[in-house]
């Protein structure tokens, strides 16, 4: 066991610790930066009088999480944003700049950075201590994971975002949130099954094989 490893970890061969970045781990920052901000463009559904519509930003930002773990996932989320902030019309709609944070989406995408890295921690945990149990507790954890992220973090402070910019009571800016989780349970089963599937065809995408990290000087 190396002096960082968790003792799960040493069971299961399997290291939570990353080093510094190199270029593959950049280059995933960037795919899954572009991926978010093609999900915004394609198939936006206007729902309700508020201009938050129906995409698929939410299946983007699940996977980013479930794939890169925390921190990759922060970086190509912040990356996402600061290009979207910075006039790249990739927010829902082809929006961009800093007003986009006094539009009824701010809490959306504020959510976004923090739903990502909440289940990207999340899936580390699940990934090293389900390592030698059944692919559907797996799963199942994982979905959970993504629903408790995207819960408080992306719909938490959408409904908060509503309320602000919106001047929505509550129960209102509640309802107006709720339209949109049949769809966002279904794009967290998506996220899920592509992660896994990501993981099982590299499994060093996310977690380190011991000996890797022990190879190095
Ligand atoms: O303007 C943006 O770029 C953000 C749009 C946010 C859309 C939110 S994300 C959660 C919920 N699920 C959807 O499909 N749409 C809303």
């Amino acid at each position: 066991m190396t002096q960082t490893d968790h003792p799960a970890t040493a069971k299961t061969g399997l290291s939570r610790r990353r080093s510094r970045w190199n270029a593959t781990d950049l280059g995933l920052i960037a795919v899954f930066a572009a991926l978010v901000a093609g999900s915004a463009l394609i198939a936006a559904i206007p729902v309700g009088g508020l201009g938050v519509p129906i995409t698929l930003q939410t299946l983007a930002v699940m996977l980013t999480g479930l794939a890169l773990g925390p921190g990759r996932a922060f970086a190509a989320l912040g990356l996402y944003l600061l290009l979207g902030f910075a006039g790249l019309p990739i927010f829902s709609g082809g929006r961009s700049g800093l007003g986009v944070l006094a539009g009824p989406s701010a809490g959306y995408i504020v959510g976004f950075l923090l739903a990502a890295t909440a289940v990207g921690w999340l899936t580390v945990v699940v990934l090293a201590r389900t390592a030698t149990r059944t692919g559907k507790l797996r799963a199942v954890l994982l979905f959970a994971a993504a629903m408790v992220s995207s819960i408080v973090f992306i719909h938490g402070l959408g409904i908060l975002g509503m309320m602000v910019n919106a001047k929505l009571d509550f129960s209102k800016a509640f309802l107006a949130d709720l339209v949109f989780y049949p769809g966002d349970i279904i794009k967290n089963v998506l996220a899920v099954s592509i992660a896994l599937a990501l993981h099982k065809a590299f499994p060093d995408l996310l977690l380190r094989r011991v000996r890797t990290a022990d190879a190095r000087p």
